[in-house]
């Protein structure tokens, strides 16, 4: 099957969730394109969508709410699933109990879940690089180090690779 994996992120922690789920989806012999979502160009010559973007502040990020909104009839009709990356850290429940992923979800998701149907969605843990952010971001670089943003590459590749061999084996049982 043709899969776009388009992704949203701004210091490229996200990006590479993006491309590392697009080689899976490869190596499971899936024909696949990997692109930041302003650049897609022709989504309609896909089959199957993976999108993807960072949460800040709640939200996912606005270049993938954009393709959403610019390809929803799309993304309705054909296999698609969703990614958001975001809480940082390594504890999958935090202090009060609850679970870190779950609680990450990006404020749109439930909107999505009931327009778009996605086959699934998934929240990933994230990179934060305290001093590569820019603009107004910075302020974290003032505050001392904190629980809810620790600094550090969170990712969780093994967790990505089980996503993402998942998403292959929906999309083979799919008819051509
Ligand atoms: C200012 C700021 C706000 C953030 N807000 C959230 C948030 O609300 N929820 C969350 O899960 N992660 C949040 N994060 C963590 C980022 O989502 C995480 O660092 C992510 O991996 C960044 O992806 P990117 O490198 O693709 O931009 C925030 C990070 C920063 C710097």
């Amino acid at each position: 099957m043709r899969v776009l994996v388009a992704y949203s992120s701004k210091y490229g922690s996200t990006r590479g969730i993006a491309d590392r789920i697009g080689e899976r989806l490869r190596l499971a012999g899936h024909e696949v394109d990997v692109e930041r979502c302003d650049d897609v160009e022709y989504p309609e010559g896909f089959d199957a969508f993976v999108v993807g973007a960072a949460t800040y502040m709640f939200n996912w990020r606005k270049e993938a709410r954009r393709f959403v909104r610019h390809n929803h009839e799309l993304l309705a009709s054909r296999p698609t699933w969703l990614f958001a990356s975001g809480p940082l850290g390594t504890s999958r429940i935090d202090k009060e109990g609850n679970d870190v992923l779950a609680g990450a979800q990006p404020r749109q998701f439930a909107d999505y879940e009931e327009e778009l149907h996605p086959r699934g969605t998934m929240v990933f843990f994230g990179a934060l690089d305290i001093d590569g952010l820019r603009g107004s971001d910075r302020i974290l670089s003032w505050m001392p180090e904190n629980d809810a943003l620790p600094e550090g590459d969170f990712r969780d590749w093994d967790a990505i690779d089980a996503w993402a061999d998942a998403v292959a084996a929906e999309l083979a049982t799919q008819p051509a």
